[in-house]
């Protein structure tokens, strides 16, 4: 009889592992960081815990969010693409979702919040600033991205780095096809940014596609984060780190609602792998680019169908 394997994210335990201060476990957790993002581009962290009442409350303003009507939601309306409303593709009907720019910072959430409901929403107001700022889920991308720059050796441009981003966070919801049979929630992509840090409520779908081509299904739980590469940090590594093709497959009737905190390259800033990456073992992979000047072209039809937009725009 043959038995059949179940792929399974890398999982990484960082508890009690704080960015500033001096870590006993440092060495060994970079070192599994590392290794999982060359060979997967993602794994499970393990983080510290989200209290029981503040996860009912995020996903609580997630579903309030979401049952607003669609006049309503799309008054959270952005001049970059996918950082305001977006749903109702015919692609993908299942998925709706919502940007919230800058969401570590309080004046930039109370004004989203503010035209969302006017009447006054205090539980939501202050939800997506405790996740991205007191549950520090920052901080985790933070100490994520230095481990990365420790294990390439290229700690000399850390705060030239971390300077030269941003936060988005955006919050997702994928309704229930209401059939078992299995439906696309959110088609296969490479997330385009530096890192991303997914949290999600009890519903399966996020599946991770492994280099040999085999799709690793997550199995939630309340404590765990998956933490993703995403192109530009692949870029600037120079290809040593993995971005991976991730999607949302759904079945039954519950509804999935995610959050992702997405590190992004401020406009403007040039995303060119340092030089002491780049060798004749590894000639550079792709050409310096401005994020935003390539975001403008993967938004065009061509690049929303092309699943190597980087490559084509500036493959070496
Ligand atoms: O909902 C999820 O877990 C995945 C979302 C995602 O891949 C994205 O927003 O880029
Ligand atoms: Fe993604």
């Amino acid at each position: 009889m043959g038995s059949e394997v179940t792929l399974k994210l890398p999982v990484i335990d960082f508890t009690n592992l704080k960015l500033e201060a001096n870590n006993p476990n440092w060495e060994e957790v970079k070192s599994q960081v590392h290794k999982a993002l060359v060979e997967y581009g993602c794994f499970e962290a393990i983080f510290d815990k989200v209290p029981l009442d503040l996860r009912k409350a995020i996903f609580g303003a997630l579903q309030d969010l979401f049952d607003l009507p669609l006049q309503t939601k799309i008054l959270n309306v952005s001049k970059k693409p996918y950082h305001g409303y977006v749903g109702q593709y015919p692609m993908v009907p299942l998925f709706e979702s919502m940007g919230i720019d800058d969401a570590t910072i309080y004046d930039k959430v109370e004004s989203m919040t503010n035209i969302l409901w006017p009447d006054g929403n205090q539980s939501f107001r202050h939800v997506p600033l405790k996740f991205s700022n007191a549950y520090i889920l920052s901080e985790l991308d933070q100490i994520i991205r230095k481990m990365v720059l420790e294990s390439l050796g290229i700690e000399k441009y850390l705060e030239e780095h971390m300077n030269s981003t941003n936060y988005l966070l955006r919050v997702m919801k994928y309704k229930g096809p209401q059939t078992s049979d299995t439906k696309l929630g959110l088609s296969a992509h490479t997330d385009k940014n530096i890192v991303t840090i997914l949290y999600q409520n009890q519903v399966e779908g996020l599946e991770v596609l492994t280099k040999d081509g085999k799709w690793i299904s997550y199995k939630p739980s309340p404590e765990s984060f998956v933490v993703m590469i995403g192109d530009s940090l692949h870029a600037w590594s120079n290809g040593r780190l993995h971005s991976p093709f991730h999607r949302v497959m759904m079945s039954g009737n519950e509804a999935r609602y995610s959050t992702g905190l997405f590190s992004i390259p401020k406009g403007g800033s040039i995303i060119k792998a340092p030089e002491e990456l780049v060798d004749e073992e590894h000639p550079l992979l792709f050409k310096p680019f401005d994020h935003v000047e390539f975001l403008k072209y993967y938004y065009t039809e061509k690049g929303q169908a092309d699943s190597f937009a980087l490559r084509t725009y500036c493959g070496v």
